[in-house]
C-alpha cells in the first residue's frame, strides 16, 4: 500500500523529469514532487543545463515553506551532494529540515554516486531508495551509459524495404537524394527522435548519394551535433552538412593539420575536423572524442556499413528499424542485427520494431 502511493508520486517525478528530454544533458533528467498531507504542494523538474535542479524547483513551488518540514519529498534522482553549477541540493532539503525523502535510483555520477543520501541519513532525513527504480533508469538511460560505460548511449535507425534493402543500386546519373522507404509520418517522427540525441552519425557515402539534412526541420528543438565518418575526405564540399547552420565533426585519416582542412573547411563555422587512426579502433576513438565532447548520445543514421560496423562491435544500445511496404529488389542491403524486442508499432502501412542490446559492448 505505501509503496503504491510512493510509485504513484514516483510516477509523477518521472513525467516531470522528461520535460527535460533534449534539454539537459549532459545532466540527467530530474523531476521531484513534494507531498504535504497526501497533497502535492510543489513539483519541479530540471528544464535545462546548467538552469537549477528539480529539488529548487519544487521547493521554490511550494508557497507556505513551513509546510516543507513535515512534507515528504519525492526525487527521480538522488539529491546532488556536490557544487557543480549549482549549490548542493542536499543542503537545501537539510536548511530546509524536510524529514523524508524517497529516492529512484542512486546516482551513477561519481562525485554523487550513494554520498547524497548517506548525508541525508546522517542529518537524520528519513530516506527511502529503489521506487519504480527500473522506469527510473530506462528514463536516464543515456547519462547512466555515458557515465558507466564511458561512451555515448548509441542509438541505430534505418529503414529497409520488405526484400531487406535501405537503397537501389545507384548509377552515376542517379540524383543525389535519398530513396525514401518511409511515409511523412515516420519522417516527423524521425526529426523527433533527432531532436531527442545530442549527435547525429552517418558515413560519407550516405552524404556522398542522400545529401542529407541532418537537422530538425519537421519538429520544434535542438539541431543535433552532426557526426561524419570521411576517412580520405572524399565528401564534396556542397553537401548540406556543410551548411554551417550547426556544429559538426568530421571524424578523418586525413592529417587535419594539414593544408587540406584549411583549404577545404576554413570557410565552414562550427566544423570541427579530427585526425583519427583508421588502422587502430577507429570507433574506440571516435567515441572517446564525442565523450571528451560531452555528446552523451548519438542517433546513428547509416549507411549500411557504418550500421553493421558497430554493431558487429557491440556499440549500439537501441535499435529503431522501419519496415516500409517496398521492394528494391538488389542494392544496397539492411544491416543485420540481433536484439532483444521491446515493442513494435505500426505507422501508416510502415512497422517499425524496437530493439535493444542487452550485451552492449562497455568502452572502459
Ligand atoms: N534507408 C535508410 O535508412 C538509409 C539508407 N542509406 C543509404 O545507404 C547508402 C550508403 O550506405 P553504405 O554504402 O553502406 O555507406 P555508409 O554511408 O555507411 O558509408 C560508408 C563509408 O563510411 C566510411 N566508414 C564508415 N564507418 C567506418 C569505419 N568504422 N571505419 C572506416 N571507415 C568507415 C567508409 O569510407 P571509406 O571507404 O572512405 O573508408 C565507408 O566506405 C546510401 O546510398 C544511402 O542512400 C543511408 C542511410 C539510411
Ligand atoms: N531513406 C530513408 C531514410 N534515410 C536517411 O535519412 C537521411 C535524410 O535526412 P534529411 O535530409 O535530414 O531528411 C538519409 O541520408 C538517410 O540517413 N530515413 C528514413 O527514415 N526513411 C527512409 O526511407
Ligand atoms: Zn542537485
Amino acid at each position: 500500500m505505501v509503496n503504491n502511493i510512493h510509485e504513484q508520486y514516483m510516477r509523477r517525478c518521472l513525467e516531470l523529469a522528461e520535460c527535460g528530454l533534449g534539454n539537459v544533458a549532459p545532466n540527467p533528467m530530474v523531476g521531484a514532487v513534494i507531498v504535504h498531507n497526501g497533497k502535492i504542494i510543489g513539483e519541479g523538474y530540471h528544464r535545462k543545463f546548467g538552469e537549477p535542479h528539480a529539488e529548487v524547483n519544487a521547493v521554490n513551488a511550494v508557497e507556505d515553506k513551513d509546510l516543507l518540514r513535515e512534507s515528504t519529498l519525492y526525487v527521480s534522482l538522488e539529491p546532488c551532494n556536490h557544487a557543480g553549477k549549482t549549490p548542493p541540493c542536499t543542503n537545501l532539503i537539510l536548511e530546509h529540515k524536510i524529514p523524508r525523502v524517497v529516492i529512484a535510483m542512486v546516482d551513477p555520477f561519481e562525485k554523487v554516486s550513494g554520498s547524497g543520501i548517506q548525508k541525508l541519513r546522517a542529518n537524520g532525513v528519513d530516506v527511502t531508495v529503489g521506487i519504480l527504480e527500473d522506469e527510473a533508469k530506462w528514463l536516464n538511460r543515456r547519462f547512466i551509459t555515458f557515465y558507466t560505460k564511458k561512451r555515448p548511449y548509441i542509438i541505430l535507425k534505418w529503414a529497409q524495404t520488405l526484400d531487406g534493402f535501405i537503397d537501389i543500386e545507384r548509377t552515376a546519373d542517379s540524383p543525389i537524394e535519398p530513396n525514401w522507404i518511409t511515409n511523412n509520418a515516420c519522417r516527423t517522427l524521425v526529426h523527433r527522435w533527432r531532436s531527442e540525441e545530442n549527435g547525429i552519425l552517418v558515413g560519407n557515402k550516405t552524404v556522398i548519394n542522400d545529401n542529407p539534412q541532418l537537422n530538425v526541420r519537421y519538429w520544434h528543438g535542438s539541431n543535433p551535433t552532426r557526426i561524419l565518418i570521411d576517412r580520405t575526405l572524399a565528401t564534396p564540399n556542397d553537401r548540406a552538412i556543410f551548411d554551417g547552420t550547426q556544429p559538426t565533426v568530421v571524424f578523418t585519416g586525413k592529417n587535419s593539420g594539414s593544408s587540406t582542412r584549411k583549404e577545404l573547411f576554413s570557410h565552414i563555422p562550427f566544423l570541427d575536423v579530427v585526425s583519427i587512426d583508421f588502422a587502430k579502433d577507429a570507433e574506440v576513438q571516435m567515441l572517446d572524442y564525442l565523450v571528451q565532447k560531452n555528446i552523451q548520445s548519438i542517433i546513428v543514421e547509416g549507411g549500411s556499413k557504418t550500421l553493421q560496423n558497430l554493431i558487429t562491435l557491440g556499440y549500439w544500445d537501441e535499435a529503431r528499424i522501419f519496415y516500409g511496404p517496398k521492394l528494391f529488389f538488389k542494392g544496397v542491403k539492411a544491416p543485420s542485427i540481433v536484439g532483444e524486442p521491446i515493442g513494435s508499432e505500426e505507422i501508416d502501412g510502415t512497422r517499425l520494431f524496437y530493439l535493444v542490446n542487452s550485451s552492449a559492448t562497455d568502452k572502459q
